[in-house]
């Protein structure tokens, strides 16, 4: 077998036995994430000294190894089911036990919308006071898959086009929405957009989704 279609179905095949996480170790990692997110932020902040920084460096050494006493073969992809949706717990995007996840908790409505309410801190700054476009790009790619997924005709992202109408501010609440327009046979057509604390859009998106076969 060759191509993302087979490559996946491989790692879903070894995957396959391994049991989902139970809800108690969920939320335990989600909160272990949570602390992680805000050592992140921390480290890039702190203005403590040399010495200091040098001992915390120390001690984050020694808790990575505790962590690391026993390590999983596969990233979680637990099964646990919210509004009949699989649950991404490792997705760098929206899993909230990926520490370098916003996390951004994204919701799929009846009519098919995918809709996130989220919020950016800072360590995901690009121009000053403003959110990476890169961010941006991932959190509407992220919407977009989900919007594919509710639709029933998931795929591997082939083409993603963004539209950087004004810079998106972090630190404020921020919405993202996409919805499926049309599906012909392999390939989905989504679109998505954010906007920013004020209703207005800040970045507009449109993939194409396309399941892979090979
Ligand atoms: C579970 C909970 C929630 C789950 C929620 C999950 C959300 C996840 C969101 C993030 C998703 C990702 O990051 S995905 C990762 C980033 N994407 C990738 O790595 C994709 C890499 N590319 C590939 O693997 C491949 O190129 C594919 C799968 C896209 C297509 O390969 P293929 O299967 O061999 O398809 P192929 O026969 O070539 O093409 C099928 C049809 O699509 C067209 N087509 C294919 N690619 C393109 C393209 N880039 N631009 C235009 N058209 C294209 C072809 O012309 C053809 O049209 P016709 O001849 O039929 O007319």
């Amino acid at each position: 077998m060759t191509g993302a279609g087979a490559a996946m179905r491989r790692v879903l095949e070894a995957r396959a036995g391994v049991a989902p996480l139970g809800e108690a170790e969920v939320d335990v990692l989600a909160e272990l994430a949570e602390r992680v997110r805000e050592l992140n932020e921390a480290v890039v902040f702190t203005g403590v000294d040399v010495d200091e920084i040098a001992a915390v460096r120390d001690e984050v050494a020694a808790l990575t190894a505790r962590l690391s006493v026993v390590r999983r073969e596969h990233p979680p992809l637990a099964e646990a089911r919210i509004g009949g949706m699989t649950r991404q717990l490792a997705s760098p995007v929206s899993g909230v036990v990926n520490p370098i996840a916003p996390p951004v908790h994204i919701q799929t409505l009846p009519d098919g919308t995918a809709r996130a309410e989220f919020q950016i801190g800072p360590i995901y700054e690009g121009p000053p006071s403003f959110v990476h476009g890169g961010v941006s790009a991932m959190i509407l790619d992220q919407v977009l898959g989900m919007a594919a997924s509710a639709n029933g005709t998931p795929g591997m992202t082939a083409t993603l086009e963004l539209r950087y109408r004004r810079p998106t501010p972090h630190g404020v609440p921020l919405v993202a929405e996409g919805k499926v327009t049309r599906s012909e046979g392999r390939r989905t057509f989504a679109d998505a957009r954010i906007l920013g604390p004020d209703g207005q859009v800040t970045v507009e998106a449109t993939a194409m989704f396309v399941m892979p076969m090979r």
